[in-house]
């Protein structure tokens, strides 16, 4: 990110996103799109976040698209968030695993987002892989959409929240790693003042929102805080609904780094 910007820019290729690229909703059209971006920002942008979802809708073949994307991005010197939001319990978790975080998987990512909700230790198996193969987590803490909170702010009985207990979890993961661990925690943008909760994980805070979602670049530092050092802002749609043209996804990605730059200072 020093190298190349304060960016993540999601690889969504929604069924509207299509249409608006005069692309047909089929392989032909998922391939288009998702070359089309990686060939206008593979080189520039600091952060890749493909959406599995999205590709897997088209099955077999959508998959294959993917890992290709996922080759080429990282073959360009980019990193790519698997965003496949896993989450099952512990021995099924070491498949998902395997499937993403296994270095000669056909879909090794540079990491992963997961979800802590069937218990954070039962991500363990995705912990050691990840570990092994120099790989990261980003794990679902405090999500962007207004439904996460009946879970994530739940009070514990010892008091903390949910939410607050994943951070605990990953600042305890990452203790003592310089300049920081690899144990990512999932923090929207969306969310306005996070001051009650420890954000400090000695992690990567992945930041989706921004855009789409309705919040600014300049929202981060009343959301994050101190911790908007660590923040990895996202955005999807706000940079993929420029395209097809690949000058104008980059004028975009370029905009929105910008902003960012221009919020938390640097
Ligand atoms: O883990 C995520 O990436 C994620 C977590 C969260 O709390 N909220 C959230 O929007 N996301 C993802 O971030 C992206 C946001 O897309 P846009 O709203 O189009 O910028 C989508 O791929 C979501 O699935």
């Amino acid at each position: 990110m020093d190298e190349r910007g304060p960016l993540c820019v999601g690889v969504d290729p929604h069924a509207a996103l299509l249409s608006s690229w005069g692309l047909a909703d089929d392989i032909a059209g998922l391939e288009r799109f998702t070359y089309t971006v990686v060939e206008a920002l593979a080189e520039t942008v600091a952060v890749f976040k493909p959406q599995a979802a999205f590709f897997e809708r088209f099955g077999s073949r959508g998959v294959a698209v993917l890992e290709r994307a996922v080759a080429d991005l990282r073959a360009a010197g980019g990193l790519v968030v698997m965003d496949a939001k896993r989450g099952d319990i512990g021995s099924t978790m070491g498949a998902y695993a395997e499937a993403f975080l296994r270095k000669d998987s056909p879909l090794f990512s540079d990491a992963l987002t997961v979800s802590p909700y069937l218990g954070y230790g039962s991500l363990k198996p995705a912990v050691d892989l990840a570990r092994e193969s120099g790989a990261g987590l980003f794990v679902l803490a405090l999500t962007s959409n207004p439904e996460g909170a009946e879970v994530q702010r739940a009070v514990r009985e010892d008091g903390r929240t949910v939410g607050a207990t994943m951070l605990a979890h990953l600042a305890a993961e990452n203790a003592g790693e310089t300049p920081m661990g690899s144990f990512g925690a999932v923090v929207g943008a969306t969310l306005g003042d996070l001051s009650a909760f420890d954000l400090d994980i000695n992690g990567p805070l992945l930041a989706p929102g921004i855009g789409a979602q309705g919040a600014t670049a300049a929202d981060l530092p009343a959301v994050f805080g101190a911790a908007v050092r660590n923040v990895v802002p996202n955005v999807s749609r706000g940079v993929l609904k420029e395209g097809p043209d690949a000058a104008a996804l980059r004028a975009a990605a370029d905009r929105f780094a910008d902003e960012v730059r221009t919020a938390i200072g640097g």
